[in-house]
């Protein structure tokens, strides 16, 4: 579980981006972080992994004090947290396969990560994650013959081959066209039930939101607005969470 309680986040600069957040998600939620751009929806996903700091109140998960992780261990605790970005973060100069045997990286000697000599088991794993996001196919395919969608999933079973617990997708399908990015959120939906993990994802679009995460948290100015199921969210509670400015938002 990730429990936020009284969560704050001021910036070096001063900026509060986020104001007591209090926030419980269980294990196998899929939950749509949605709200205006510069409300905090990055901030609040990246405090989970701590790529963020929080500067008041307390974060777990697990029953884990995230602030309290150091060296070791908050590597340990980042392998269970998987990351997906907008702009997928793929070499794209190197096959697909390479790609997602780089999450084994960090569970490798020096030398074999130096010379990319991975076992048997972490090859499979590899196409075993492929598989899962149905792109088995192009294993052996250099990562930038592939179009925005196919790399998308690519990070995506970059991701999974870590087997992580939660996964964090930051605007995952900001960049895709309409048909893709419901196929990438069709994965995510897959992934979250076949293998219960959850997933938290930051996206602009609403319609999207409400049609495949089974929870939303909607966020103004760095204070959680509303917090239920998507099939609760009515017009109103949009104008609330937009300030009245979705067509904005979406445009
Ligand atoms: N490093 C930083 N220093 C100071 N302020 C920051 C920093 N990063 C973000 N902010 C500010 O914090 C607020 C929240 O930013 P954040 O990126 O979390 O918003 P967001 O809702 O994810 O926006 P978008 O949808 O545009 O990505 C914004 O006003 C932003 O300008």
């Amino acid at each position: 579980m990730i429990e936020f309680n009284q969560v704050g986040k001021k910036y070096p600069n001063g900026f509060h981006a986020l104001k007591d957040v209090n926030l419980k998600i269980e294990q196998g939620e899929f939950v749509a972080i949605i709200g205006l751009s510069g409300a905090g929806k990055s901030t609040l996903l990246r405090t989970i992994n701590r790529m963020h700091d929080i500067t008041e109140g307390t974060l777990t998960v697990d029953g884990t004090d995230v602030m309290q992780l150091k060296g070791k261990e908050l590597r340990r605790f980042r392998r269970r947290i998987g990351m997906i970005f907008q702009s997928f973060n793929l070499v794209t100069r190197t096959l697909v396969i390479n790609n997602v045997l780089m999450s084994k990286v960090p569970e490798l000697p020096f030398l074999k990560a130096l010379f990319g000599i991975y076992p048997k088991e972490d090859k499979l794993g590899a196409l075993e994650a492929l598989d899962k996001v149905g792109i088995l196919d192009k294993a052996f395919v250099r990562a930038d013959q592939l179009s925005g969608g196919q790399q998308q999933r690519v990070a995506l079973a970059r991701t999974l081959a870590q087997n992580p617990q939660i996964i964090l997708a930051d605007e995952p399908v900001a960049s895709l066209d309409p048909v893709t990015a419901k196929q990438v959120m069709g994965d995510f939906l897959r992934i979250n039930k076949e293998m219960n993990i959850t997933i938290l994802l930051n996206i602009h679009h609403v319609d999207l939101a409400l049609q495949y995460a089974s929870r939303v948290v909607g966020i103004r100015a760095g204070q959680i607005v509303y917090d239920g199921p998507s099939s609760e969210v009515t017009q109103d509670i949009l104008d609330e969470i937009y300030e009245g400015k979705e067509e904005e938002a979406a445009g």
